[in-house]
């Protein structure tokens, strides 16, 4: 195990946003966290990462208190890919995805060749080795989504935390994310994601939690958990489901 909250509560100074969370990432799994908007999976992330400290409860990393290890081995460990922002200054995107590094080679120093290795191979992996050069404020919303997952490859954690990959990519490049959460599992990482589309969950996760109002209502394997009863009571509206497994599917149904 890897990262662990127990009876974790979370919110901001005055503000309690959930309660009672137990959750686990294990080596080689992927998670996903389903809920609806406003129902606190952000602020989830944030406080599991230690960018938030816990209002009550617990997170511990590799088995000790998140708050007792140290911020650079942490972010050795830990890979964050954050909700698509529009960064300040005008690093290129290889500059971008060379920061991933940094928890390598420290903050005053140069990077090696190695990790100038490292970031370009995970540009590549990504088709952004067009784009290397190019400022990271001049680039489209899609585009800026890959750069930080592949900034955060280029880390190398041992698990990585995605705040909804998906969200600003057109359909091709959805594949290509959900096919690398896929790669990342079987090369042994742990893997922890939210989404608002319960397929992505269904088709790369192995476990799927969901939470309203900052309870987690279900936690289990990704089929018994993406089910219509289920996602009608999480989201409170009319689901339709779509097709059999293995190529189940589930839509918003209108109708
Ligand atoms: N900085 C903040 N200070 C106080 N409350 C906040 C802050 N950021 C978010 N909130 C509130 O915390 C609650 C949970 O928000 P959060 O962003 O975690 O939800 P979410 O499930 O990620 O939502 P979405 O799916 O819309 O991104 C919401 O009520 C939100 O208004």
């Amino acid at each position: 195990m890897i990262l662990q909250a127990r009876q974790l509560a979370f919110g901001y100074p005055g503000r309690e946003v959930g309660r009672d969370v137990d959750l686990a990432l294990t080596p080689g799994r992927a998670l996903a966290l389903l809920g609806p908007n406003g129902g606190g999976k952000t602020t989830l992330l944030k406080t599991l990462l230690g960018l938030l400290p816990p209002l009550g409860g617990e997170v511990l990393l590799d088995g000790r208190p998140l708050g007792s290890t140290p911020v650079r081995d942490r972010a050795r460990l830990i890979g964050y890919v954050p909700q698509v922002h529009l960064g300040t200054f005008a690093f290129s995107v290889a500059d971008v995805v060379l920061m991933g590094r940094t928890a390598h080679h420290g903050p005053f120093t140069q990077p090696s060749a190695r990790d100038r290795e490292v970031a370009a191979g995970a540009i590549d992996r990504f088709g952004l080795t067009g784009l290397a050069e190019r400022p990271y404020t001049m680039i489209s919303g899609g585009e800026r989504q890959l750069v930080l997952i592949a900034r955060a490859l280029a880390q190398e954690p041992r698990l990585v935390v995605l705040d909804e990959p998906t969200a600003s990519l057109d359909f091709g490049n959805q594949g290509r994310v959900l096919g690398e959460i896929r790669s990342l599992t079987r090369a042994g990482l742990a893997v922890l994601f939210t989404t608002h589309d319960p397929n992505h969950a269904l088709r790369v996760a192995d476990e799927v939690a969901t939470l309203r109002a900052g309870r987690l209502l279900a936690h289990g394997p990704a089929a018994e958990v993406v089910t219509r009863a289920h996602l009608e009571n999480l989201y409170d509206a009319p689901v339709r489901e779509v097709g059999s497994a293995p190529n189940l599917a589930f839509v918003p149904d209108h109708s």
